[in-house]
């Protein structure tokens, strides 16, 4: 990490001020040029943090931060002092880097008014809508999240939810010279358990609702919670100045039982009596959701083109963070009329006279369940669900995911996600096992094209994507799950171009020219282009 566009003229002991380290071995006021937690990033005169991974260990590459210049080593193992260079040691290297961007950038988070996301369905659809509604407002935003970063004409890749803490204030700090009132940010379970967001000043945290996710990683769901309520029962209350809110859906078993570890001011939204921010008088149509929201701030008539009455927990979860922060209920409605949609979120890819497709980023069992739940109520002919699991994560969650697929859907086609170093087939297995468990039976192309009921197994997801098309009508809805916004595919390790809106685009296009094979159409203009 450079320290050309950082701030200058900071020293070490400036970084350090308020953090508990166990061992210093040379001068504290060293000057320091920036920070960096990969040996092949640092440059000369700044600190390079050694952070123990799950693939290695950043201690192994002090001698390399040390040769590109490192002037100062954070760690957490005591080592041999290397002379000319300054060793920190500390309990925990991953705090420290938190802490020490934090201070290097000068805190940008207290210039500005960040709100933190957290929950495992929800997080990026509750982030756009309030983006909408502070931009009604007329308030310049940032957002920080799953699909890319974004704030005035900048638009980011994302290659994580939340950006490791040097990254996301370095990140924060361009926002707040950039002018930005309000940064939204996703938090996901990975950074609250790696301390990515441990020295952000929120001012708000939402929390959407829980559910089976990356076991692979917490193990079991009360750790996954116990992750999850750091947000609210650590970094909340963190700073003493001035009060933070807490955005609590109380409808979610595991919001129920945040509520009591969480101090007040907490704002509570669902469909229960008790709820703070409350709906009633919803429609829900193809053309999205109408409703009234009782809130402590007055009552709210509601549109919204997004679809789904689990959309409408996260238009309450949004409304509550920003009635709660101040934005007026007529800024909410016209920010929740405003959204156009969501990326690869039940986003359409339609044709006239063509099956609707939608491509959506439902990839856990309870995204499905609620997905399925709301296409169902729109009444189409028949749902055909395209799927698979993401390889190298939590497997558990894979014949919960069959089982909901094959329970909601008429026709269902496993695929493949990204199957990253797994076995394609050894994964479909794992889905399997729960189709089997719900008697599935499994179809050829020609019963599912009859209207038979069951499943259908093509690996390949282009191929299962051309043939849910094919075998869809008009009046009929086909569900591509999972990979919502993604442009790739990991196949090993290995990252391919992949996209399930252009490959829908095409499969129906060609459908349209009674073409079952895609490949055919491009030959022929490319054929005609040569003529
Ligand atoms: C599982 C996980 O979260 N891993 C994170 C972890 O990486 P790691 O454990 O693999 O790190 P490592 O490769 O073992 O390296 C250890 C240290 O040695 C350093 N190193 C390594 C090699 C070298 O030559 N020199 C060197 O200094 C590395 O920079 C690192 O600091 O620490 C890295 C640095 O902090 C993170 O970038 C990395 O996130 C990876 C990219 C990742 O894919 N994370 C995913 C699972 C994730 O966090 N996802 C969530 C979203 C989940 C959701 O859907 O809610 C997210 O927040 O995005
Ligand atoms: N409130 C909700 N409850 C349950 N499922 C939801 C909810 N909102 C969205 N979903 C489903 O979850 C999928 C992912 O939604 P979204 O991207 O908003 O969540 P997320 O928490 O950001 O997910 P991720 O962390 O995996 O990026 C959607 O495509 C939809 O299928
Ligand atoms: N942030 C999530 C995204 C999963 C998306 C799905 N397409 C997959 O690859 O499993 C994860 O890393 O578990």
């Amino acid at each position: 990490m450079s320290g050309l566009d950082g701030p200058a003229g900071k020293n070490l002991a400036q970084l350090l001020s308020g953090l508990k380290y166990l061992r210093i071995w040379g001068d504290e006021q060293v000057p320091v040029q920036g920070l960096a937690y990969h040996s092949g990033r640092v440059a000369s005169g700044e600190v390079f943090v050694a952070l123990k991974g799950c693939q290695t260990d950043g201690h192994l590459y002090i001698d390399k931060a040390i040769e590109r210049g490192a002037a100062v080593v954070v760690l957490e193992d005591a080592v041999e002092p290397t002379p000319g260079v300054v060793c920190v040691q500390v309990p925990d290297t991953r705090l420290a880097l938190a802490h020490m961007a934090a201070a290097f950038y000068d805190h940008p988070s207290c210039n500005l008014t960040v709100v933190g996301i957290t929950g495992t369905n929800g997080k990026t659809t509750t982030s756009y809508l309030l983006e909408a509604i502070w931009q009604a407002s007329g308030a310049q935003v940032g957002v920080i999240g799953t699909v890319n970063c974004r704030f005035g004409s900048q638009v980011r890749s994302s290659p994580v939810t939340t950006p490791e803490s040097l990254d996301l204030q370095d990140l924060l700090a361009e926002m707040r010279a950039a002018a930005v009132d309000c940064a939204i940010m996703e938090v996901s379970s990975h950074a609250l358990d790696l301390k990515r967001v441990q020295a952000v000043r929120f001012a708000a945290g939402l929390f959407t609702n829980l559910s089976q996710d990356h076991l692979d990683y917490h193990g079991d769901m009360e750790s996954y919670f116990a992750v999850k309520s750091r947000l609210f029962c650590e970094l909340l209350t963190d700073c003493g100045d001035g009060p933070q809110l807490a955005v609590i859906n109380r409808d979610d078993p595991w919001g129920q039982k945040l509520l009591p570890q969480t101090s007040p001011p907490v704002l509570t939204y669902g469909f229960a009596a008790g709820a703070d921010i409350r709906p009633e008088d919803i429609t829900l149509t193809h053309q999205g959701i109408q409703a009234r929201l009782h809130t402590p701030y007055g009552r709210l008539d509601i549109v919204s083109p997004l679809m789904g009455r689990y959309n409408l927990y996260n238009i309450l979860a949004a409304s509550g963070a920003a009635l709660g922060l101040g934005i007026s209920p007529e800024h909410v409605v016209t920010g929740l009329a405003n959204i156009t949609g969501v990326d690869g979120r039940l986003e359409p890819v339609a044709a006239p006279g063509q099956p609707l497709v939608l491509v959506d980023y439902a990839h856990t069992p309870d995204a499905l369940e609620k997905v399925l739940a709301a296409l169902k109520a729109l009444d189409f002919d028949r749902i055909i669900t395209v799927f698979g699991c993401g390889g190298d994560r939590d497997r558990r969650k894979r014949p919960l995911m069959g089982q909901v697929v094959a329970r909601g859907s008429d026709v269902v086609i496993i695929t493949s996600d990204n199957p990253r170093t797994e076995e394609p087939l050894a994964i479909i297995e794992d889905i399997l096992a729960g189709l089997r468990e719900m008697n599935c039976p499994r179809l050829d192309v020609s019963e599912a094209r009859e209207g038979h009921r069951g499943y259908l197994v093509i690996a390949d997801r282009r191929q299962a994507i051309r043939q849910a098309i094919a075998i869809g009508n008009p009046g009929e809805v086909i569900l591509l799950a999972g990979k919502g916004h993604e442009t790739y595919q990991i196949l090993g390790t290995r990252r391919i171009h992949f996209d399930d809106r252009e490959e829908a685009a095409a499969a129906l296009s060609a459908r349209a020219k009674n073409v079952t094979d895609p490949d055919k159409l491009r030959q022929a203009a490319n054929r005609r282009k040569g003529a």
